[in-house]
């Protein structure tokens, strides 16, 4: 799937309007900045497409149809993949939780290989063995980002993904997202910090009082809608 294009996007808490007929494409091997004030409806945004709050409206355009959210959600289940500003992590070590992300049916011997590599494209050899509860933030963002790659969803939806890291763990955490958006995986990223996504987005959307604009350039909001293509 190259491109959705979501149309008509409302959601109300109550009488309280958070997204006001959204519209937004996402497409294959693009990064899309998502930004706005606290309480915007970000993650409320994500949590949509990512399945897990039904709106009020909704439509998306896959190119061959035109689906509602319960026949999204059913379609591209398993393709899009929410990461939570702090990601859950299970019980055990790093490389038990990686290997959540692996069918159950896959050999043991494939299972092995597989979680190696994992830990080798997040950098995570060194602490494979340690308990990943224990873990900081910027390593449990490490470990759900290889968990996502071991995945390969189509879309990833990611909230706050380098909240209070430091420089290091940020720069590492964005270089990964690089991969992953090179790979041809398609990243919606809500943050508060622009720059430090600069080097990875190529369309910037800010979210304010319900409506979605276009950001070109420096945080200068564009009049119209249709958002790809827009920064780069
Ligand atoms: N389940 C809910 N019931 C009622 N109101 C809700 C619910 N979930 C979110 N809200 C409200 O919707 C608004 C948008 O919340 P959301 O978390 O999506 O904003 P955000 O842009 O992600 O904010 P932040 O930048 O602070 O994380 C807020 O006013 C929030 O209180």
């Amino acid at each position: 799937m190259n491109e959705l294009h979501f149309l008509n996007i409302r959601k109300r808490f109550r009488l309280n309007t958070i997204l006001d007929g959204l519209e937004l494409s996402l497409c294959a091997g693009r990064c899309t900045l998502l930004t706005g004030d606290n309480g915007a409806g970000k993650t409320t945004l994500l949590r949509i497409l990512g399945g897990f709050e039904k709106p009020d409206n909704f439509q998306v355009d896959t190119g061959f149809c035109v689906l509602n959210w319960r026949q999204y959600r059913k379609t591209l289940q398993g393709s899009v993949l929410y990461l939570h500003q702090q990601p859950y992590m299970f019980e055990g070590s790093v490389r038990a939780n990686l290997a959540y992300a692996l069918p159950h049916a896959l050999p043991k011997s494939e299972q092995v290989e597989r979680i190696r590599m994992a830990l080798h494209w997040g950098g995570l050899e060194r602490i494979a063995d340690a308990p990943a509860k224990q873990l900081s933030g910027g390593e449990c963002q490490r470990v759900a980002l290889a968990r996502a790659w071991l995945r390969q969803p189509g879309i990833l939806l990611l909230d706050e993904p380098t909240a209070n890291m430091d420089k290091e763990a940020r720069l590492r955490t964005v270089s990964l997202l690089r991969q992953l958006r090179d790979e041809g995986k398609t990243l919606l990223i809500a943050s508060h910090d622009p720059d430090y996504f600069s080097s990875l987005v190529n369309d910037h959307l800010h979210l304010h009082t319900g409506k979605l604009q276009a950001v070109t350039g420096a945080p200068q909001f564009a009049n119209i809608m249709p958002l790809h293509h827009a920064a780069t």
